[in-house]
């Protein structure tokens, strides 16, 4: 368990963290998802104990990292990739690695075999491609066998072969009763491999919500239909709740009425159908929805109603619902405009 209370990191002006609350569980994999300088690393930095917090605390199972005794068997880290820098084999390297905890020679094989390591193990690490940099950074978090780990962009750098071996190695370790807590610019990604989001933008709480919240928000009421009899099923369909909007010829997006109730309008009146699919916004726009103000003000934006305005509360702290009424809020403003146009 990760708790993280009111955590404020400032670099002089600058608030690169912004009283974050929130809590990463055990069983699960918690993805920390935010656009660049959203602050996850320093608050991953901060959890770990490299970084002071200027205000507010982070735990790890109760205790700040710093006051465990043998941090390694508590939480595994990995923190930047590459930070390998040495002319040390991959196995010296766990060996050296494990031998400031007093974990064996055997465990060392275990995270070998577990990361694919096998057949450069013999290598000198410093001369890893990145993608091998991150097995071996992964090897090297999970020596101590953790009961949380804390991942920074691990599959930055992988091949597909290696993003989907990642994926499966952290479900993996959440169904083991673990605590898993990665960070990703990419919606897409986290999307397949966490439980759990924590969706942060300038350095504040945007949402705090189970993905298939998020992939359940994000069902737009639209459908689209193709048809030849475009004139007649608009006429057909038009009626208190339902709005229809001509987007191209022969193409009808229609609002307040399911796929199932267009099809059976249809056959009613003998109209032909080329297309009837119901639309659903990619958890990728989600996303882009949830910190484009966090975005925009990054860019230059005044931000003004932002990330700020989703974070509106006292504390600064955002729940899910505040997102995602601003998220709903947007998606019908969007809509309006569609039917207008
Ligand atoms: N040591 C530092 N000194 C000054 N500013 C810093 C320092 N470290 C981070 N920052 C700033 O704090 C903000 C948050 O940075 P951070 O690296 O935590 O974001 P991030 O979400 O991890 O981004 P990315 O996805 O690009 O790694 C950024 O604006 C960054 O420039």
């Amino acid at each position: 368990m990760i708790t993280v209370e009111q955590l404020t990191k400032r670099y002089g002006e600058k608030t690169a963290v912004d009283s974050l609350t929130f809590t990463v569980r055990p069983g699960a994999v918690t993805g920390f998802l935010g656009p660049n300088g959203a602050g996850k690393s320093t608050t991953m930095r901060m959890i770990a104990g490299l970084d002071a917090p200027t205000a507010g605390s982070a735990r790890v199972n109760g205790h700040a990292y710093a006051d465990h005794p043998a941090p390694l068997t508590e939480v595994g880290l990995l923190l930047e990739a590459r930070a390998v820098h040495t002319g040390r084999s991959a196995r010296n390297h766990l060996l050296a690695l494990a031998a400031t905890h007093g974990i064996g020679r055997r465990r060392v094989e275990e995270v070998i075999e577990l990361t694919g390591l096998g057949a450069v193990a013999g290598r000198r690490a410093g001369g890893f491609s990145l993608g091998m940099g991150q097995r071996l950074g992964i090897a090297s978090a999970l020596l101590g066998d953790p009961a949380a780990l804390i991942l920074d962009e691990p599959v930055n750098g992988l091949d597909p072969e290696g993003v989907r071996w990642v994926r499966e190695l952290l479900r993996g370790l959440a169904a083991e009763g673990r605590t898993v807590f990665l960070s990703s610019h990419l919606m897409s990604e986290m999307a397949l491999t966490a439980d759990h989001l924590i969706v942060v933008g300038r350095g504040r709480l945007i949402a705090d919500l189970p993905v298939a919240e998020l992939t359940e928000r994000t069902a737009r009421d639209l459908v689209r239909v193709r048809t030849p009899d475009a004139e007649e099923l608009t006429a057909r369909l038009l009626g208190p709740g339902v709005a229809v909007t001509a987007a191209a010829p022969g193409l009808l997006e229609v609002r307040g009425a399911t796929s199932a109730e267009i099809g059976a309008a249809a056959a009613r009146h003998g109209l032909v159908l080329h297309e009837l699919t119901p639309q659903r916004a990619s958890l990728e726009e989600a996303f882009m929805e949830l910190t484009r103000d966090a975005v925009e003000y990054r860019a230059g934006g005044d931000g003004a109603g932002g990330a700020a305005g989703l974070a509106r509360d006292g504390a600064g702290a955002a729940r899910a619902e505040d997102a995602a009424g601003a998220h709903d809020a947007a998606g019908a403003a969007a809509g309006a405009e569609a039917v207008a146009a």
